[in-house]
């Protein structure tokens, strides 16, 4: 099912991660990236959950997952490596009133983390909808790239004419092939950015 991409503001919501290993550490940091209160339960946890449990970002409880240790959880993530454990923790978060993510089980999950780049006040976020994570990470890496050299690689392509994207030419911008251009040219000035004519649309 396309998920519904949306901008969460989590400044102090409770956010509960069952597990302590390297999935959640990952989940964890852009949980305290995004202001969250986060509460960690695992009898165990990795360097990078323990240097934020030590700086005070962090809450741990430090045994395993009980049921009902997800009260009061806006968004509950399910990381152990126990398939068993997790699917506990998700049938609990269903008779709650939050989001669940399951780390095992991409069916199971209420919500999913995208890839995401963030330069400046400006964040991409690549979403397969759990289909194939591996390539979220991988465009997300490319994305990364090009944007830490201030996207001249990108405008260099737009501006070899190879990327569907139309700019006003009263403002010395580059035009869409006419071989893309479905429509003819009545609207070559389309405002800047717009790319309605590229292919597939
Ligand atoms: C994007 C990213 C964001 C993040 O987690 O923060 C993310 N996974 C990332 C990394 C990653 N994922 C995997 C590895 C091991 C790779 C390998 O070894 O092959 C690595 C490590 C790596 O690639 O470095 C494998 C994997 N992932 C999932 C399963 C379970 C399944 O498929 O059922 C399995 C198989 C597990 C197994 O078989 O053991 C499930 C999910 N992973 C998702 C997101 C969600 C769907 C995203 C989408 O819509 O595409 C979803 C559904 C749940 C979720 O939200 O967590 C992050 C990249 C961040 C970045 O680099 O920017
Ligand atoms: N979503 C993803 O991107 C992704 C990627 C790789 C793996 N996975 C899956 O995520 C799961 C976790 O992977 P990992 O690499 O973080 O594992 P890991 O072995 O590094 O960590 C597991 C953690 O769970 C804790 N734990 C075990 N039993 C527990 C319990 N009863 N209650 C609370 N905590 C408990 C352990 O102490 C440990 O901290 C695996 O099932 C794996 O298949 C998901």
């Amino acid at each position: 099912m396309p998920g519904f991409m949306v901008s969460l503001d989590l400044r102090g919501k409770l956010c509960v991660v069952v597990g302590g290993g390297r999935v959640a550490a990952r989940k964890i940091e852009k949980l305290v990236a995004a202001g969250a209160k986060v509460r960690v339960i695992s009898p165990a946890l990795e360097p990078r959950i323990r240097a934020r449990v030590a700086s005070g970002d962090v809450v741990w409880v430090a045994r395993r997952y009980e049921r009902g240790d997800l009260a009061g959880a806006q968004l509950v993530i399910a990381a152990t490596d126990h398939p068993d454990v997790n699917r506990q923790v998700s049938a609990e978060a269903e008779t709650m009133a939050c989001f669940v993510n399951v780390a095992d089980r991409a069916e199971a999950c209420t919500c999913m983390f995208p890839a995401t780049v963030r330069v400046g006040d400006v964040t991409v976020a690549v979403s397969t909808d759990g289909r194939h994570p591996g390539f979220a990470r991988r465009l997300r890496e490319a994305l990364e790239l090009d944007l830490s050299d201030g996207g001249r690689r990108f405008l260099a392509l737009l501006e070899q004419g190879h990327l569907p994207i139309r700019r006003s030419p009263a403002a010395g911008g580059v035009q869409v092939p006419d071989s893309w251009d479905s429509r003819g040219r009545e609207d070559a000035d389309a405002p800047s950015g717009e790319s309605e004519n590229a292919p597939g649309h």
